[in-house]
């Protein structure tokens, strides 16, 4: 039956069994889970393929079911901006399974910007124009990503980055235009647009909101002492361990204050985070919109 083409139908999982990933090294972790970097060695010979492996926190009940959709989400996108699902890992006995992906050496934009700061603007507006496209991509199916950040960008090489993680992407159904979390968890509120914030309201247009911000850390070079989380913290003036840091937010945004333009910033790209930042959702520009204005921008650059 192997004889089909090379790419496994998309019903047909593609299984790793449990026994021949080898765990190398930890790749990144958050609240529910962690990555880890494994080799596929079935042979036994130490010649497999490099893979990381998602892996959820065990006994984490609810996220399972999230899981399974983020496994069935991730094998069905086709897109050269967003990371390659491989296939899928379920321990032997116990209930939790992992995710299978293509492993990018070069690890996060933020690993990478820290180490590569000469990296000029016409790479960063390539950078910047390949998650537009990504997310494009995205909106076609009808996915919104709702964790865009810069931590969850991938470089593939010095000329390609892909969106990588998709734990907290959810699917608009077709008579909806957004999607209303129930219970916010551990949320990045400093990526998240006010509508986010107040009413736990998702949509494209959110998306949006948050590809400014991953926008301002690129020019930032995802410089730590320039994060979102700190030029924020510093204006609002609150330890992080505040419990009203959301109102705070919220109001700083409503009262109009953005993340100030980075020192490296080209004038007009510092215009297309403001329009990503308008407060009224409706008036921000569609990922379409905001592909053509960078390319206009990269033109610019160019000559
Ligand atoms: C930047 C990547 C995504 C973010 N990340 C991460 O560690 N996490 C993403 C989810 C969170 S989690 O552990 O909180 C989580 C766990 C389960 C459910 C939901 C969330 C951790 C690091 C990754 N990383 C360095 C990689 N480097 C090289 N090749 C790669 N292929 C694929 C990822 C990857």
């Amino acid at each position: 039956s192997r004889g089909r083409s090379s790419s496994p139908a998309p019903e047909e999982q593609v299984l790793f069994e449990e026994r021949h990933l080898r765990f190398i090294s930890s790749l990144g972790k958050g609240n529910f889970g962690r990555v880890e970097l494994c080799r596929y060695d079935p042979l036994g010979d130490g010649g497999g393929e490099l893979v990381a492996v998602k892996k959820l926190q065990p006994n984490r009940k609810s996220t399972l079911e999230d899981f399974r959709k983020e496994v069935d989400t991730l094998s069905v996108f086709q897109c050269d901006y967003i990371v390659q699902y491989r296939g899928v890992c379920y321990s032997t006995g116990r209930l939790s399974m992992s995710l299978v992906m293509e492993y990018l050496p070069y690890g996060s934009l933020i690993v990478y910007l820290e180490s590569h700061r000469q990296v000029d603007t016409r790479r960063m507006l390539l950078f910047a124009s390949q998650i537009c496209s990504g997310m494009e991509y995205l909106q076609t199916l009808r996915y919104v990503h709702r964790d865009l950040a810069a931590r969850n960008i991938l470089v593939a090489n010095e000329a390609l980055v892909k969106i990588a993680d998709f734990g907290l992407t959810k699917f608009i159904p077709s008579d909806k235009e957004y999607y209303r979390v129930l219970q916010p968890g551990e949320s990045p509120v400093f990526w998240y647009a006010p509508e986010s914030i107040s009413e736990s309201r998702f949509s494209h247009k959110s998306d949006v909101w948050s590809f400014g911000v991953v926008l301002h850390e690129l020019f930032c070079y995802c410089d730590p002492s320039y994060s979102p989380k700190r030029l924020y913290l510093q204006e609002i003036g609150l330890d992080l361990q505040s419990p009203s840091i959301s109102m705070h937010l919220e109001n700083l945004l409503r009262n109009g204050w953005r993340l100030p333009a980075p020192l490296s910033c080209p004038h007009k790209v510092y215009g297309l985070m403001k329009q990503c930042w308008a407060f009224d959702f409706q008036e921000r520009p569609c990922f379409s919109s905001l592909g053509e204005q960078l390319e206009t921008i990269a033109q610019e650059e160019r000559e």
